[in-house]
């Protein structure tokens, strides 16, 4: 049976090679395209490193399958089969690249069987390589990494994002969300606007916690794993399993922590992300999905 170790080591080199490609252009003046909202941001960086890194991959790999942010944008199917597929996000943290507010990421899952195999975020700016392969442990530049186990909720440092919608039901929700678990309390709550680089610091120690509604399959599909593969846990935001379709997520130092938060964190209806974009209502005015 394939340990699928050739294409890990096959992403992170391009991984690193296309960080490159970020990095030339983090200082420069960005042209700035919307998507789903005024906060939902994709710059031409964006589809360029997601071109490189596909071609790159079907280049070795042509049988793959591939799902990504800006493929998907531009109208790819986001479809998970069973077939080795590679998950990407090519700049995770947009809004902060073209601030240049230095926590910019490039996210690579790759799934057999809609099973994990590996993951790969790669902090380009602060030049950290979080990886982790099923079964074999959760590295950083190498280095293993080991969630930090807390099991007491008002001891935790909670990351979580605002995400980039902007109606009102989603606003209200996550700042009531927030205040919620400010009054546990817990120690601090913390967001990198960069869903995949804050889900890593849970396999680190240095956050206890991670919690999102309305992120993207490609956000977080790598960094899950890493923070499963370093003793971390994963499930959706209402204690159930976790499925990266769901666009929900709760990463914990340990399910007393995870299942704390699952009790005060509320969520808001949004599409799946393997949901038909043309027949589904979401959203709280049940406006067509977005
Ligand atoms: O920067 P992208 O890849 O768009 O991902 C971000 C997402 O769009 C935001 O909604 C989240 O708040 C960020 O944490 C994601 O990193
Ligand atoms: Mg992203
Ligand atoms: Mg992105």
């Amino acid at each position: 049976m394939s340990d699928w170790t050739d294409c890990l080591d096959f992403g992170v080199s391009i991984a690193k090679q296309a960080s490159e490609t970020v990095l030339a252009a983090f200082l420069l003046q960005k042209e700035v395209q919307l998507k789903s909202s005024p906060a939902d941001l994709v710059t031409e960086t964006d589809q360029r490193v997601e071109r490189i890194l596909i071609s790159a991959i079907r280049a070795r790999f042509p049988l793959h399958r591939f799902i990504g942010e800006e493929s998907v944008a531009a109208g790819e199917p986001c479809v998970l089969t069973d077939e080795p597929t590679w998950i990407i996000d090519p700049i995770d943290g947009t809004v902060n690249f073209v601030h240049r507010f230095p926590f910019v990421a490039i996210s690579i899952a790759f799934t057999v069987n809609k099973q994990t195999e590996f993951g790969i975020v790669y902090s380009c700016v602060e030049d950290k390589l979080f990886h982790a392969q099923r079964g074999r442990g959760a590295f950083l530049n190498g280095e293993k990494l080991q969630a930090s186990g807390q099991e007491d909720v008002s001891k935790c440092v909670v990351v979580t994002e605002i995400g980039a919608e902007r109606d009102d039901l989603a606003l209200s929700t996550m700042t009531s969300n927030i205040l919620r678990l400010l009054q546990l309390p817990v120690h601090g709550v913390r967001a990198l606007g960069t869903a995949a680089v804050d889900m890593c610091h849970v396999a680190t120690g240095g956050a206890d916690a991670y919690y999102h509604i309305g992120m993207h399959c490609w956000d977080i599909a790598a960094s899950a794993i890493i923070v499963q593969e370093a003793g971390g846990v994963v499930m959706d935001t209402d204690g159930s399993d976790f499925d990266m379709m769901s666009r929900r997520v709760i990463a914990a130092s340990s399910t007393s922590v995870a299942n704390s938060i699952a009790q005060v964190v509320q969520a808001f209806p949004c599409r799946r992300d393997d949901e038909d974009p043309t027949r589904c209502v979401c959203g709280a005015a049940g406006v067509k999905g977005v």
